[in-house]
């Protein structure tokens, strides 16, 4: 059974947002935002290293391959990381938009087992935006991008000002990434798209 919470309703006065004039354009790689990142970064031995992809309007799309490292039951992918690979995915659809936004919701529904191997093909779009919150949604595939939903998620991320994460994160990692001579990568550690 699926299903959604009224929470993930868009609002009569929600609007189909516009893509920013300089959002990457539809094919582009978005790269790692964060090297650290579980979903996307590469310094993470034991992460994602999910790779998205700008696709036309309000869509994105990604892949994730399940590795050993990823099981919950044997052989299986754990349900958190397959959750992990949609919310990432739908975290980079606001890059689209140039805004800085976190999760709020997540509401994943599990359709098929993942077996380790597997690569997840993922698609997420915009659906709609009321003032702050942005409602999006998201599939994963199996057995080739127009395989079988093995998961999906409808997600509410809400705008945030790049102090969410300089006030609420340890100061070792935000300084760190504060005081990178890489002003590009500095700038994208706090998902401010550069
Ligand atoms: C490229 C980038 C990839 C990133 C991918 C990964 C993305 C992530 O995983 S981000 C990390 C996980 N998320 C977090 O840590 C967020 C933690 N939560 C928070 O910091 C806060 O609760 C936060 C910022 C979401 C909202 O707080 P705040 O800014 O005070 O806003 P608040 O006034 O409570 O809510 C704003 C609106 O959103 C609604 N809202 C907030 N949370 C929810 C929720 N869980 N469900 C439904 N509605 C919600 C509120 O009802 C309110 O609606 P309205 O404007 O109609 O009154």
């Amino acid at each position: 059974m699926s299903g959604t919470t009224s929470a993930l309703t868009p609002p009569s006065y929600a609007v189909v947002p516009d893509r920013h004039p300089e959002a990457p354009a539809p094919g582009e790689l978005l790269g790692s935002h964060y090297g650290q990142c579980f979903g996307c970064g590469t310094g993470q031995p034991h992460g994602l290293h999910l790779e998205a992809r700008a696709g036309e309007g309000l869509r994105v799309s990604a892949e994730f391959t399940v590795r050993e490292v990823h099981q919950g039951a044997p052989g299986l992918a754990h349900g958190g990381v397959l959750a992990t690979a949609l919310d990432e995915t739908l975290g980079s659809l606001n890059w689209l938009l140039r805004a800085i936004a976190v999760t709020g919701r997540l509401e994943t529904d599990f359709k098929l087992p993942v077996p380790v191997g597997s690569v997840l093909h993922l698609e997420a779009e915009i659906k709609a935006v009321a003032g702050r919150k942005i409602y999006s949604t998201a599939t994963g595939r199996i057995g080739g991008p127009e395989g079988p939903v093995a998961v999906r998620a409808d997600a509410l991320f809400i705008q945030v000002k790049v102090e969410h994460f300089i006030d609420n994160g340890r100061s070792e990692e935000i300084n760190a990434a504060m005081n990178d001579p890489d002003q590009v990568r500095r700038a994208r550690a706090f998902e401010v798209n550069p």
